[in-house]
């Protein structure tokens, strides 16, 4: 079954979640006749406003969900719906981990480049340009090309693309995995703060390895478990918003991240434990 959008919101009402995700599976088919489960049975919603955060062991089927949402695959079975709140809207913007931004085109460019492609006048494709370069701490540099700029600023100017494409429901693919520790807080500080900043009622789902980053930017958090990827476990974080990057030092925040790594941990031996069984079957 494909994605499904809905068109309006009085299709679903305000009280619907912004994305359905009912029993949805995904098999990949590795040679004629013999096909791999990465997914199985996945039913969550994602409420209007929602930040999701997933995680789970390595190969658990975190970013081929990710992807069917972004509709760049499709489901073997079930059916995921975005619903549409706002005309004109992308139903979701992607940022990954790998800087994907065009190393030939400027800054300005790069994140005007998903409005151009939508039909929008490149005047006014760069106006929002611009003002999403500065919510990203990135003014003054809309002239720069990628080559001059750090890790931190390539994915700043990947966050600024994705949210000025102005989505429903913002994916990030481990976002900030391939940077240093501290600049790595720093980006998730400065999400934080946009994410709460915006008022959009758009929701995202963050798929990371990091408990740290699940927990500070999350409303919820998802726990999967491997082979076949299932939805094991949901998790609420209490904690009011805005938050500030200080609770993480606080003891709330050590007791829920001891309690989900209690669980992550199982999973992370019995998919280790699989794989070495299927490495010797
Ligand atoms: N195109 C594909 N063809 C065959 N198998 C695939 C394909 N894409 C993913 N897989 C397999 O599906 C499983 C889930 O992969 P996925 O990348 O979604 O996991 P993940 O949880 O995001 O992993 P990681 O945390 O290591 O990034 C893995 O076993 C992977 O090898």
């Amino acid at each position: 079954m494909t994605q499904a959008l809905v068109d309006s919101v009085s299709d679903l009402g305000p009280a619907t979640p912004k994305l359905r995700i009912e029993n949805v599976g995904k098999e990949f088919e590795l040679r004629k006749g013999a096909r791999f489960k990465a997914l199985s049975d996945i039913t969550f919603d994602v409420a209007r406003g929602e930040f999701v955060s997933v995680v789970g062991p390595s190969g658990c089927g975190k970013s081929t969900l990710l992807r069917m949402i972004a509709g760049l695959d499709v489901p073997s079975t079930g059916s995921i719906e975005i619903s549409q709140d706002v005309p004109g809207r992308s139903p979701t913007a992607v940022v990954f981990q790998e800087y994907s931004i065009f190393p030939w085109k400027s800054v300005e460019e790069n994140v005007a480049f998903g409005l151009r492609m939508r039909g929008e006048k490149r005047k006014d494709a760069l106006v929002t340009a611009r003002s999403w370069l500065k919510k990203v701490n990135l003014g003054g540099f809309e002239k720069s090309y990628p080559a001059t700029l750090s890790g931190g600023m390539k994915q700043r100017v990947a966050v600024a693309r994705a949210l000025a494409l102005d989505p429903e429901v913002l994916l990030l693919d481990e976002p900030f995995a391939a940077l240093d520790a501290q600049m790595r807080e720093v980006l998730q500080e400065e999400l934080l703060e946009q994410w709460q900043d915006d008022g959009n009622e758009r929701s995202a789902m963050l798929v990371t390895h990091s408990l740290d980053e699940a927990i500070l930017l999350g409303d919820t958090v998802v726990l999967m478990s491997a082979t076949p990827g299932v939805v094991r476990a949901r998790y609420d974080v209490p904690f009011e918003r805005p938050r500030s990057p200080h609770l993480r030092g606080t003891k709330e925040f050590a007791e829920l991240r001891d309690l989900i790594w209690n669980d992550l941990r199982e999973e992370v031996l019995a998919a280790s434990r699989a794989r070495e069984a299927a490495d010797k079957g």
